[in-house]
């Protein structure tokens, strides 16, 4: 019997950022493995026009439930979503949901987060780091509670170059930042935001450190643990290899190469691709959650989630596999053919963003205009250029995350828990998770159907046809300009076309010699 499937049997469980894409999975694992489990509350806000009950319906109906309803007939009145925004007093929870939540839960696994790069630091700090405050609050007046579980993230301190399993300070104090961003106005905390974040890359990562620290500093009296991944991938096994259901990470980059509208990516082909596969983060969460909760240890611990000390892989690997991936599952209506390549300095960087990504953009453009409908491509390319260029302070450099916690948990389980609560990312295959990870952002995320790929083979064969013709039609147009206008070039084409008539003449007369 798994020692953490039995842990959580008979549990009541918090969990917010539950319709998130890492809550989505941890909810999934924990009625799988746990399915006699009391409940799981579920933070969740209205939001798109859906009420809380059609979000949770869309959830416990999509394929990465699929198995559920059979392994837990009852799933439904297991789940119980309560209705809050992370962004308001109280979270704006009922006072009759507080009461029961207060008095109900074992186990809280913290989620919630903003995951945009770009968000302003107002509204980052309210929910990474205020929110963070305020549930700890809430956890202080939990009687039954045994453990509680905060996501964060591996690049909290990635203005480090090595990173160990310890919170970092920051130059100025959690309380401080999150009591100013009470009373001073949007231009002036614009204004000071790069002071703030110092050499971390923007606000996310600094606000995710800011809310470690408040982890650290309002958890006493109680078992806390945080869970450091890197760049969280789709599922390597479980419930099936390649769920993924957001753009974050590198699946935005794949479609947008494997539509063919990205054709290169400044990036150090020799540095770390650190992914990690969902479901190895939330093994690790679990496992650190009955360890949080049975072993007690006298300090909060952090677990590194990451895979690249124990089993590295680079960008250009992945690159190389991802397109070799697309040649035999190819996306459907591509705009050009899939062919990528990494740049390394400013000059090829701007050089190809001009001549790969914004002209070919301008001339379907003005096909667009010219056949009486909007052109859009422009706007969108730029749109990608731009959300690529966030992305990069991470694909141009290498980290080193020690992992000695997550070693130690790992040896702490029992042999069948190691195996159903499986982390250890040295099993893992980065070929056939890579493919997998293609096949599953064609599949769940694009809804492709794997019927449409001869007809996605023919339209790439039409379009390396139309690159052929338009390159020859190209080369003519260039040289017919050179030759009305440049001496040397009527040289050289006289040259070329009385070299070509002489070797037909040979040809045809060696030819009459031999007959
Ligand atoms: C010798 C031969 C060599 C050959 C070499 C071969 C090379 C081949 C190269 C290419 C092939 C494919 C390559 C694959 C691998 C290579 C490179 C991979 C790069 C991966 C980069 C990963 C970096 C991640 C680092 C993460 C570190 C921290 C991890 C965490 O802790 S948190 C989780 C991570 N968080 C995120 O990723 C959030 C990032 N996103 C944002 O911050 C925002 O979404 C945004 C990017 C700022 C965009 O904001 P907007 O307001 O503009 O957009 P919005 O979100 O509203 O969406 C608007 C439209 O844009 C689309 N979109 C959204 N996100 C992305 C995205 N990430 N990429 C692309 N497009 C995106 C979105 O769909 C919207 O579109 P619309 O609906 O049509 O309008
Ligand atoms: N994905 C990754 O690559 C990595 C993620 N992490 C960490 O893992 C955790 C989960 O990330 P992930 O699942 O990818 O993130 P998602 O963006 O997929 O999910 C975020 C969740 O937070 C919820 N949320 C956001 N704002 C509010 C709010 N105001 N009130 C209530 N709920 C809110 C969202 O709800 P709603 O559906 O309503 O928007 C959603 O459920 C985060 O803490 C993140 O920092 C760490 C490393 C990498």
């Amino acid at each position: 019997m798994s020692m953490i499937a039995a842990f959580y049997g008979g549990k009541s469980i918090l969990i917010t950022g539950a319709t998130g894409f890492l809550g989505k999975v941890l909810m999934e694992k924990l009625f799988r493995t746990s399915p006699d489990l009391k409940i799981i509350y579920i933070l969740v806000r209205s939001k798109a026009g859906q009420t809380l009950q059609q979000r949770v319906f869309q959830i416990l109906n999509s394929k990465l439930f699929e198995n559920i309803k059979e392994i837990c007939p009852n799933v439904h009145e297991k789940i119980r979503p309560i209705s809050a925004d992370l962004n308001q007093h109280d979270f704006g929870i009922s006072k009759e949901d507080m009461e029961e939540l207060l008095s109900s839960t074992n186990i809280i696994f913290h989620c919630a987060a903003t995951v945009r790069f770009d968000d302003p630091l107002r509204h980052a700090v309210q929910l990474n780091v205020t929110a963070t405050q305020q549930l700890l609050l809430m956890a202080s007046q939990m009687p039954k509670l045994e453990a509680f579980i905060h996501l964060s993230t591996a690049f909290s301190n990635c203005n480090l170059k090595h990173i160990d399993e310890v919170i970092y300070p920051c130059s100025v104090e959690p309380k401080k930042i999150i009591d100013s961003m009470e009373w001073l106005d949007d231009a002036i905390i614009d204004e000071i935001t790069p002071k703030l974040i110092g050499d971390r890359p923007n606000t996310y990562t600094y606000t995710k450190a800011l809310g470690e620290i408040v982890v650290q500093q309002e958890s006493e009296n109680m078992n806390v643990a945080i869970i450091r991944p890197s760049i969280v991938g789709p599922t390597w096994q479980e419930p099936f290899p390649g769920w993924v259901d957001n753009l974050n990470g590198p699946s935005g980059i794949i479609i947008a190469a494997g539509k063919g509208f990205l054709r290169s990516i400044r990036a150090t082909p020799t540095a770390v691709a650190d992914l990690i596969p969902a479901d190895t983060v939330v093994n690790l969460t679990l496992a650190a959650g009955w360890y949080t909760a049975v072993h007690r240890p006298k300090s909060t611990l952090i677990y590194h989630c990451t895979s690249g000390n124990l089993n590295p892989c680079n960008w250009l690997k992945m690159g190389l596999h991802v397109l070799a991936t697309f040649e035999k599952v190819p996306f459907e209506k591509a705009f050009r053919r899939p062919n990528a390549d990494f740049t390394t300095t400013n000059f090829t960087t701007h050089y190809w963003n001009a001549v790969s990504h914004r002209v070919p953009a301008i001339i379907y453009d003005c096909y667009l205009r010219l056949t009486g409908r909007k052109p859009r491509v422009l706007k969108l390319m730029n749109r990608l250029l731009r959300n690529i260029s966030m992305l990069e302070y991470f694909i141009n450099r290498s980290w080193e995350w020690s992992t000695h916690n997550t070693e130690m948990l790992m040896s702490v389980l029992s042999p069948e828990d190691q195996r159903i609560f499986n982390f250890d990312v040295r099993q893992l295959n980065w070929l056939e998770y890579i493919e997998n990870y293609v096949l599953g952002v064609k599949k769940y995320l694009l809804k492709e159907d794997m019927a449409g790929i001869p007809e996605a083979r023919q339209h790439l064969k039409r379009l390396r046809n139309i690159h052929y013709l338009f390159n020859i039609a190209l080369f003519f147009i260039i040289w017919r300009l050179l030759v009305a206008r440049w001496q040397m070039a009527r040289n050289v084409w006289f040259f070329i076309v009385s070299f070509c008539y002489k070797f037909l003449s040979y040809f045809r007369a060696s030819s009459t010699l031999k007959l």
